[in-house]
């Protein structure tokens, strides 16, 4: 199909290119990946040493490269396609947008992203339910988003349970007027439940000024993040403790597990269509460089986690 006899996969991200073998993706390997989660090609931070990404594809002939990954792995992908340029090599480079954190502003949303906010909405169920079956219940979830809110936020308008969601977006801030403090207490006189969904980045800021600020980064250079969520939930006991008013907070993590989950059937029908576009602009014989060019502008001109 498509004119295309072989195509290889890179394991382990971009030291896969130089460190380890490729494996063939044949459509027997490939036939049904999309009912697991995960990456049967595996991940990685860091190991971007473009030279050797380089030499790996001229000698390997490989002629077409299709990067998947968020923004750090979109800038790779530009920096590799300078390369090619630099040495005038007739490889097109193509990346594909693909982040749970949904932070590369050229599209609406990634593949996957719906399916990390469907499986959010079983967190946030099970907070409302802990929450309401307690007095002056608060169910609290923290999810994925180290600088874009996207899944907390889609999650709070789909699931209409939520009277709070906190995001990297939009700072706040907890005693006083107008606090976070005062809106919980006014919620559970109000109602004697809540649920507050928060992302993983939001309100960094109030946890660094409050102890050692960790500026540990990943292999990636990414900031290493504190569990802020956990660092609040405690915050919140210890303030209504403090004023002498039971409250029963049940927090819950379920990140790791949102991003375990196979695809559910939307993300199954948008993802090929987002493939689909890779291959359409081949055949419509747009030359590598002006692809790599297109990508470049699309993709990575941006920051962000
Ligand atoms: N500016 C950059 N130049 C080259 N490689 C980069 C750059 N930023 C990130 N990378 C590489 O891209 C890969 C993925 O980046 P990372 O931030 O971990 O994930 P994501 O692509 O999901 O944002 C890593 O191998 C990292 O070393
Ligand atoms: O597996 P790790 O390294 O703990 O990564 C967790 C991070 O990965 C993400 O899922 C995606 O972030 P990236 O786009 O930087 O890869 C973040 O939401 C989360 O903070």
């Amino acid at each position: 199909m498509y004119g295309v006899h072989k195509v290889l996969g890179i394991e382990g991200g971009y030291r896969g290119f130089y460190a380890r073998n490729t494996i063939p993706l044949t459509p027997k390997v490939v036939n049904d990946i999309h009912k697991r989660g995960g990456t049967i090609l595996g991940s990685s931070r860091g190991g971007h040493d473009t030279s050797k990404i380089v030499d790996s594809i001229q000698d390997r002939g490989i002629n077409q490269v299709y990067i998947i990954g968020g923004d750090g792995t979109q800038k790779g992908a530009s920096v590799i396609f300078e390369e090619i340029r630099r040495r005038g090599l007739k490889v097109v480079v193509a990346g594909i947008p693909k982040t749970i954190d949904n932070d590369i502003p050229v599209i609406d949303k990634s593949f996957g992203f719906d399916t990390a906010v469907e499986e959010a909405q079983r967190a946030i169920n099970a907070a409302h339910v802990e929450s309401e079956s307690i007095e002056n219940g608060i169910g609290f979830v923290k999810l994925m988003g180290r600088y874009s809110g996207f899944i907390a936020m889609h999650a709070t308008l789909a699931s209409r349970d939520v009277d709070c969601c906190l995001i990297p977006e939009s700072p706040f801030y907890l005693e006083g007027p107008g606090g976070l403090f005062e809106f919980i207490e006014k919620r559970l006189k109000e109602h004697g439940h809540m649920v507050i969904v928060m992302a993983e980045g939001a309100g960094q800021e109030l946890l660094s000024e409050s102890i050692h600020a960790n500026d540990q980064q990943d292999a990636s250079g990414n900031k290493l993040l504190n569990d802020v969520g956990l660092w609040i939930s405690q915050r919140i006991k210890d303030h209504f403790k403090k004023r002498k008013m039971a409250i029963n907070l049940k927090y819950i993590d379920p990140t790791y597990m949102i991003r375990a989950v196979p695809s559910n059937a939307s993300d199954n029908v948008y993802s090929p269509s987002l493939h689909t576009v890779q291959f359409m602009v081949q055949w419509q014989g747009i030359q590598a460089s002006q692809l790599a060019l297109l990508m470049e502008d699309m993709l990575t001109y941006h920051s962000g986690g």
